[in-house]
């Protein structure tokens, strides 16, 4: 078949699918896949109706794409067909391209034609979008002349978190659709827009609270026969406005200051330029050659990566075997939290959305009053951000831990004390029905010494919030070694219900997050001994991706935080002096931090800590030449000589450090895989997510590289043990680097914790 041409659409221009070479590369390809995923059947007499079939969510896979060539060839060549329907089984249109098939060799006919050859139909092609129309899945109704969305679909383009840019054509149509700006703006942030969004933006032509698959047939049937020349979008000129200039200018401006780093947000605004600046084609041309520069990049495998860890994570398992498709959770419905100070405000806000009665114990009267106040404003504030229903009706407020005798599961958030925590499992051990699970709240200590406190310790765990409680979706879930698989299963499924990302941890001083942050911090510290100001660690940090630097996170949740820890581990000594001043357990320690807290700088909530802030409470960290001279006086005192430090030392001190730990609590068991660990970073610590997480990173860097670096640098630093290379490093560096959804294998299984 020549080049196929079909004359002129309301503004005249013409439509090429390109040459018979192309036509012929995606016939070939077609013929020898697996099996079709998608379904033809007629409907009405005269709809063609084609199912795509792929759950969950009807990926673009290969075997979809080749049955919707093969079904679409069948639509057009069928007399009896006026119009055609594209739907996806299960109430889901389309979840984009197959992510799963991008570390493969593609197979099965192209994207960008196979909607070209939808586009170009004679027959009317409506999407009917039911659940989501995400990435290709959006491309591919967009290639439609009509689309009709049920209410509750979300539609969007979210290649950019994917580390992509939208690689079928919607960088050119959906500009041409719906204008620039608002086109820049799905396309840069990758957010699902509602239906309603999407009606009122123009995407979809239709929106129905009923079946949109019966909506579109009836609606094809309605067009069937009308002239299509308006509804090619790719035909459509770019819509122009004078400050044209100016949008693209503020759009790489914003994406440069919020993407930190990341690529793929900068190169979407530079596809969606070509719309304007290229005709059609040309702009196809320039999105591909932009999106091929994107698939390689060590960005978007991370970011994709990350994808799949974050889902991975909800299949746990622990070392004795206990798995979370063997263990099931027992249903909660009523919950309580005691202690309403910062983490309990935000725990009781957190459980009330997620639709679970609470009981909010605080026995301070004053504190309770303030308490309630403060969970009424946040779930005021939530609500409407949400535009969900207010759930104050949900929250029974208590001076008396007496109240929640018949709960379902206890989170304990009083501070961060050993004796009154042990005091309170005791309390409730005696006060709660059988069978109510009881979890605890703490950042680091240790579970089982709680467990201990109680009755029956197979039903503690731990639940480990991260400030603010009701906004950060990271939750680690520790279990003890008494802890029963049925009370961690329980504490997992809360954390989904609560809108958690849940990741199930061994028990451990600090866990895993607060454990990998010791020796970080400890890198940083000594940093700042050797010559370094906190500027320039943090700026180091910053750089790389996270969005604050360590010293700005540790004014930020308080010097004082750490400083309790330290003087629970005995490591604080007041006034010591000389050498021993830097040495605890024959191990480098600095004591830069005691000596700040020492002086009343706790950080933001003081106005001074590694940085000075305009007041106390103050959020913007400025230099402080009182530190420095700080600095320049401890480090004399001490004998050390301040140095240059390059930008790359001050980075893998710090983050190799961090790694090192990382690997030996998977040596430990107190991580089931790498996953866990870097799901933990990127969702609780900042860790950028275009970097993977730090085990990811680790990968990418080459575990040869990081092992030699963690070599030299204990070589130069012996007395420092957070330096010295764990032996599964050094394992995995020694079997040529595995890549890391192989790790596990190498990891030796642990002495049973649960
Ligand atoms: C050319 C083109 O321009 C480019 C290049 C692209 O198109 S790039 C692709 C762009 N598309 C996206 O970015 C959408 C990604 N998906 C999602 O955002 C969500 O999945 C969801 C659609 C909103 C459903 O959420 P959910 O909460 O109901 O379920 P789930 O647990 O998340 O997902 C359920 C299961 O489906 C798997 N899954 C979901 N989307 C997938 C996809 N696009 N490819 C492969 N697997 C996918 C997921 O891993 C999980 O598997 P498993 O863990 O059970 O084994």
């Amino acid at each position: 078949m020549g080049a196929a041409v079909h004359s002129g659409n309301r503004r005249g221009t013409k439509i090429v699918v390109k040459d018979d070479a192309e036509e012929k590369k995606f016939n070939n390809n077609t013929k020898d896949l697996l099996d079709i995923m998608a379904f033809y059947s007629r409907v009405s007499g005269s709809v063609g109706v084609i199912t795509l079939q792929n759950p969950p969510v009807n990926a673009l896979s290969a075997a979809v794409r080749q049955g919707i060539v093969d079904t679409m060839h069948r639509a057009l060549s069928e007399p009896e067909v006026k119009s055609v329907v594209i739907c996806g089984q299960n109430g889901k249109f389309c979840g984009g391209a197959d992510i799963r098939e991008f570390r493969a060799n593609m197979r099965g006919p192209p994207l960008v034609p196979m909607i070209h050859l939808i586009e170009a139909a004679e027959k009317p092609v409506v999407a009917a979008i039911e659940g989501v129309a995400l990435g290709g899945g959006l491309e591919l109704a967009l290639g439609c002349h009509y689309r009709i969305a049920h209410s509750k679909a979300r539609l969007g383009l979210p290649e950019v978190t994917l580390g992509l840019l939208p690689g079928a054509g919607g960088t050119q149509r959906l500009p041409r659709l719906i204008g620039v700006p608002a086109a820049l703006e799905l396309i840069t942030t990758g957010r699902h827009a509602t239906a309603a969004e999407a009606l009122q933006l123009g995407i979809v032509d239709e929106v129905t609270d009923h079946s949109a698959v019966d909506a579109a047939v009836k609606f094809a049937q309605s067009v069937a026969g009308k002239s299509l020349d308006a509804r090619r979008i790719s035909t459509y000129p770019c819509p122009r406005s004078p400050d044209l200039a100016e949008i693209f200018e503020k759009a790489m401006q914003e994406v440069r200051r919020s993407a930190r780093g990341a690529i793929a947000p900068v190169t979407c605004v530079q596809a969606v330029h070509a719309s304007v600046t290229l005709p059609y084609a040309k702009g196809m041309e320039r999105e591909r050659e932009l999106f091929s520069t994107l698939f390689t990049s060590g960005q978007a495998h991370a970011l994709q990566y990350y994808f799949f860890a974050q889902r991975a994570v909800s299949r746990w398992s622990t070392p004795s075997g206990a798995r979370w498709d063997t263990s099931k959770p027992r249903p909660v419905h009523k919950a309580a939290v005691i202690g309403l100070g910062t983490m309990g405000r935000g725990i009781t806000v957190s459980l009330a959305q997620a639709g679970l009665s609470v009981v909010a114990v605080e026995t301070q009267e004053k504190q309770l009053l303030e308490a309630k106040q403060a969970v009424s404003g946040m779930l005021e504030r939530s609500a409407k951000r949400r535009g969900a229903p207010l759930a104050h009706d949900k929250i029974k407020y208590s001076c008396s831990i007496q109240a929640v005798a018949d709960v379902d599961l206890v989170i304990e958030a009083v501070f961060e004390d050993m004796a009154l925590k042990k005091t309170i499992f005791q309390q409730l051990s005696g006060i709660c029905k059988p069978g109510t699970f009881l979890c605890t709240n703490t950042s680091g200590l240790d579970i089982d010494e709680l467990a201990s406190q109680t009755q029956s310790p197979e039903l503690v765990v731990g639940m480990h919030f991260f400030a603010p409680a009701h906004v950060m979706k990271l939750l680690e879930v520790v279990y003890g070694p008494r802890s029963s698989p049925e009370a961690l299963a329980t504490a997992m499924e809360m954390g989904k219900k609560m809108g958690k990302v849940s990741v199930a941890v061994g028990n451990c001083r600090g866990f895993v997050g607060n454990r990998m942050l010791k020796p970080y911090l400890e890198q940083a510290f000594f940093l700042l001994e050797e010559g370094a100001t906190p500027e320039q660690v943090d700026q180091v940090l910053e750089e790389f991706g996270f969005a604050m630097g360590v010293f700005k996170v540790s004014d930020l949740s308080g010097l004082d935080v750490g400083w309790k820890v330290r003087k629970a581990d005995g490591l604080v000594v007041p006034g010591s002096t000389g050498k021993s001043a830097r040495i605890r357990g024959g191990s480098r320690y600095s004591p830069l931090g005691d000596l700040l807290c020492e002086q009343g700088r706790f950080g933001q909530k003081t106005g001074r800590g590694w940085y000075q802030y305009d007041k106390p409470g103050g959020r913007v960290a400025k230099p402080d030449p009182w530190l420095h001279g700080f600095l320049e006086e401890y480090r004399a005192r001490h004998g050390l000589v301040a140095r240059r430090i390059d930008h790359q030392e001050m980075l893998e001190r710090c983050l190799y450090a961090l790694i090192n730990e990382g690997f030996q609590i998977l040596q430990d068991g107190i991580a089931a895989g790498p996953e866990d660990i870097d799901v933990i970073y990127v969702l609780g610590y900042g860790w950028p997510r275009h970097r993977g997480g730090p085990m990811f990173y680790a990968g990418l860097v080459g575990l040869d590289k990081v092992l030699e670096r963690l070599e030299h640098y204990h070589q130069v630093y012996p007395n420092v043990s957070g330096l010295k290379p764990c032996s599964l490093i050094r394992k995995l560096a020694a079997s040529s680097s595995p890549p890391i959804h192989r790790w596990r294998e190498f990891i030796q299984k642990p002495r049973s914790q649960l």
